[in-house]
């Protein structure tokens, strides 16, 4: 596909709306880049070389090489390059030579998913080296084949949660393999972001103290999306220094990227009679039936599992009008399916028998799916690097390349569309995690304990004095044991099965069909009263299902089939008690600080809604208060400063306009934070109000989603000013008159979006921004990472 090609499905997608209803905001076109090359290093054994000859590479490129030598020198290194960019090349030639070079030599590859997993293991299998055995070793794995990998693989495929659980908790039974292992692989490493990064971060030193124990000291390879200070981030996932290589040299074929605002719908409104747009992954259904229609092989990666499965049903309709043969060419691709499933879908994608995918970001990673000509995002996916990993799922072969990102009704894709320079120009964020989070740490070093009982000389590996504390707290809590030569976990039983690293809270929660039995797939313990609460309308592979019954303690959701002609959002009540405050910024009248809290939260009932948006009526729940201790940024403001009569350069609020207001400036500020934070919109939270009385002001609180935090509350912190000016600036660039979706009204308000005030908004954050301006703060308080740790 060349770039007209790419301008003319654009156009064919616009064909017959006028001007003024074009959805297409801006289109930016990438040009082509030339291929520079480099020779094998002498130390390649010609059998390596062959074996890549063999699958089509005879030249290696300039930055595969580079890092390759690195490795072999034995540096940490971490690679950090575009999509496509032949990054599985770079860490397959050094353990490659090594493994043929040494025949007792091993490796691990860790991989964030089984399906990119199950792709880099079909990658090194194909390439055939002798003596390696490559084998994956995860939840699939069956039983009779665990003794065979244990014994006899050279390379094991495997992943964070079977690492932690399968393999580090019953080390011995591997003690052939850590002896050997020389080369540690860390695939798409900036995914181990927030919570499940920090878990990674302290797996990754379990790791490294197991092979230490069996007299191993693997060099790590890690492989990353583009990310800015990727060296900084990798020596901190892996505690230990790593080089990074940067410049990408491989071949690209031109990309048009289109940016793309749905209209707003004519027929009727939301929420408090705002104006609505149609969703995201409506229109991302639309488009993917073009596409579709046009032969060309698609994805849209749609962000959560029930929009993967509406956009493949509204893709397949339109089909199904124009050519009903066209409908089994698309289907839809979530976690959450069986294993089977999945597997199942990937063959037909790479195979072509399917031309188009809605998918979740379960196929963003790595999966090396050729020749794909258009990549339709239906909401920004939260990052930078996410946003550059699944465009660049397009013209991986070097072909040109269509992407069409289509905004959500919300205020951060509002913002991106009308600003393309934020999303288009900006230098990929770097991954924030953090591995002194002690939710996060005290599991671990539990762990770490079991595994081999842990020494005063190990601390500093785990955080030193932050260690310290929390291993002081688990002795007292009688769950170690400290004796003159460590620490020492006393139970029969293993702490892996009870620590969940990817931060889901717990078991998953099964979701089966009450007249079959059979199970449908799961959900997490923390979301499930948002997407399995009695009532809710629950989608799986195209068929509705509706929730009976949600049952915690036996950790099961019961539902059955039945296709209601509305869709379910929940409701929520929410209240935030400050514990600590560890900083504190003090700009006349207004002060922005940064601390410790406690969310207590309650799905209280629910919406049912046409999938126009129209709200039927609300249906009440009562389920149990769940507590979260988290971190959080907030603001206060003086009443002087926010009250009409106040002070000049106020707000000048009558009252009863304060609480709308405020509750207006948090939703746009949650919907913000991402921007700056590396996180979700749904990783965060945030609770508003008049009056609070921790901090006997009005406030805003914008608190992290998880146990502990995991850096968002405290990058927000670090970069108040440019995130609340970013606030603004989206609220004040919206058309709507009085709040709409893609501005202050929130998706998972617990309020129904009721007060909102946009204009009232837009004054208390020209106050906070005049205060923090006058009082020369416009940069932010620039804590850095480093600063960071030091408030723990
Ligand atoms: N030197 C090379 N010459 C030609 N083709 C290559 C070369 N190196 C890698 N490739 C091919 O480029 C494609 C992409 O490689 P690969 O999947 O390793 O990229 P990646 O950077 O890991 O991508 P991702 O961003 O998905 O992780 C593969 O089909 C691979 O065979």
């Amino acid at each position: 596909m060349d770039g007209e090609r790419a301008r003319a499905l654009l156009r064919r997608m616009t064909a017959g709306l006028p001007e003024d209803l074009n959805p297409i905001t801006h289109i930016a076109q990438f040009p082509a880049r030339i291929a520079s090359f480099a020779e094998w290093p002498s130390w390649t054994p010609p059998e390596v070389v062959a074996a890549f000859g063999s699958a089509g590479v005879e030249r290696a490129w300039t930055h595969q090489i580079e890092a390759a030598e690195l490795a072999h020198s034995g540096h940490n290194v971490v690679i950090s390059t575009g999509t496509a960019s032949g990054k599985s090349l770079a860490y397959q030639l050094p353990v490659l030579s090594s493994l043929s070079e040494d025949d007792r030599a091993c490796a691990l590859y860790l991989s964030p998913t089984k399906a990119l997993g199950a792709d880099q293991l079909r990658s090194v299998s194909s390439l055939d080296v002798s003596g390696v055995r490559p084998a994956s070793f995860d939840g699939d794995t069956p039983m009779a084949e665990r003794d065979w990998v244990r014994a006899h693989s050279r390379w094991v495929f495997t992943n964070p949660d079977m690492l932690h659980r399968g393999i580090l908790a019953s080390h011995a039974r591997w003690a052939r393999f850590f002896k050997r292992l020389s080369y540690v692989v860390v695939d798409e490493c900036h995914s181990y972001r927030g919570v499940f990064g920090s878990h990674v971060a302290l797996l990754l030193r379990r790791l490294r103290r197991v092979a230490r124990h069996y007299g191993a000291s693997p060099v790590f390879v890690l492989a990353s999306a583009t990310t800015a200070e990727p060296a900084a981030f990798a020596s901190r996932l892996i505690g230990a220094d790593c080089a990074a290589v940067t410049e990408d040299v491989s071949p690209r074929g031109p990309r048009t990227i289109a940016l793309w605002e749905p209209p707003l719908l004519e027929d009727f409104s939301g929420e408090n009679g705002a104006p609505v747009r149609r969703s995201a992954g409506a229109e991302a259904g639309r488009i993917l039936a073009e596409l579709v229609i046009e032969g060309a092989r698609s994805l849209a990666f749609v962000r959560s599992r029930l929009g993967a499965e509406l956009t493949a049903i509204g893709a397949r309709r339109i089909l199904s009008e124009v050519d009903s043969s066209l409908t089994p060419l698309v289907a839809a691709y979530r976690s959450g399916y069986l294993p089977e499933e999945r597997r199942a879908l990937e063959a037909d994608l790479l195979a072509g028998r399917l031309l188009g995918v809605a998918t979740t970001n379960a196929l963003e990673l790595g999966v090396d799916i050729a020749g794909l000509d258009a990549v339709v995002l239906a909401g920004y996916p939260g990052t930078l690097a996410s946003f550059w990993q699944q465009s660049g799922r397009a013209g991986r072969s070097g072909d040109s390349a269509l992407v069409v990102f289509v905004a959500r009704d919300d205020p951060l894709d509002t913002y991106l569309v009308h600003h393309p320079a934020a999303i288009l120009e900006r230098p990929v964020e770097t991954a924030v995690l953090d591995p002194a989070n002690p939710y996060v740490l005290a599991p671990q070093l539990a762990c770490a304990a079991a595994e081999l009982p842990l020494t005063t000389g190990e601390l500093d590996a785990f955080g030193g004095e932050a260690a310290k504390t929390v291993l002081d707290a688990l002795v007292s809590d009688g769950v170690l044991r400290r004796r003159p030569s460590g620490w020492y976990w006393t139970s029969r039983d293993r702490p892996q099965h009870e620590v969940d690293i990817r931060g889901s809270g717990g078991e998953q929660i099964a979701v089966v069909e009450a007249d079959s039995g059979r199970m449908l797939g799961t959900v997490d313990p923390g979301s499930a009263c948002f997407t399995v609460h009695p009532g809710a309308v629950y989608l799986h592979q195209g068929k509705s299902y509706v929730v009976d019954e949600l049952d915690f303690e036996a950790g099961l959701a019961m539902v059955h089939a039945e296709a209601p002609d509305w869709n379910t959002q929940p409701r929520e009540v929410v209240d935030i008690a400050v514990r600590k405050t560890v900083l504190r910024k003090d700009y006349g009248g207004v002060s922005v600080c940064l601390g410790e809290v406690a969310v207590t939260s309650q799905v209280v009932g629910y919406l049912r809604r046409r999938p126009s948006g129209q709200v039927l009526d609300h249906v009440s729940l009562d389920l149990p208060e769940q507590v979260l201790e988290t971190r959080a940024v907030w603001y206060t403001i003086s009443p002087e400063l926010l009250e009409v009569c106040g002070a000049p350069g106020g707000a000048g609020l009558l009252p009863a306009r304060v609480p709308g207001a405020l509750h207006a400036a948090e939703h746009a500020a949650i919907g913000l934070l991402p921007l700056f934070a590396t996180c979700d919109r749904w990783d965060i939270g945030g609770v508003s109000t008049a009056w609070h009385e921790d901090t006997g002001e009005a406030t805003v609180f914008v608190h992290d989603g998880h146990p502990g935090g995991a850096g968002f509350a405290d990058r927000g912190f670090a970069a108040v000013f440019p995130w609340l000016d970013a606030t603004r600036e989206a609220i004040i660039s919206c058309e709507c008159p009085t709040g709409c979706p893609s501005c202050v009204q929130s998706p998972k308000c617990g309020n129904g979006n009721d007060p909102l005030d946009k204009a009232g908004a837009v004054a208390v954050l020209d106050t906070v921004l005049g205060a923090l301006r006058q009082h020369g703060a416009q940069a932010g308080h620039g804590v850095d990472q480093a600063a960071e740790d030091s408030t723990r």
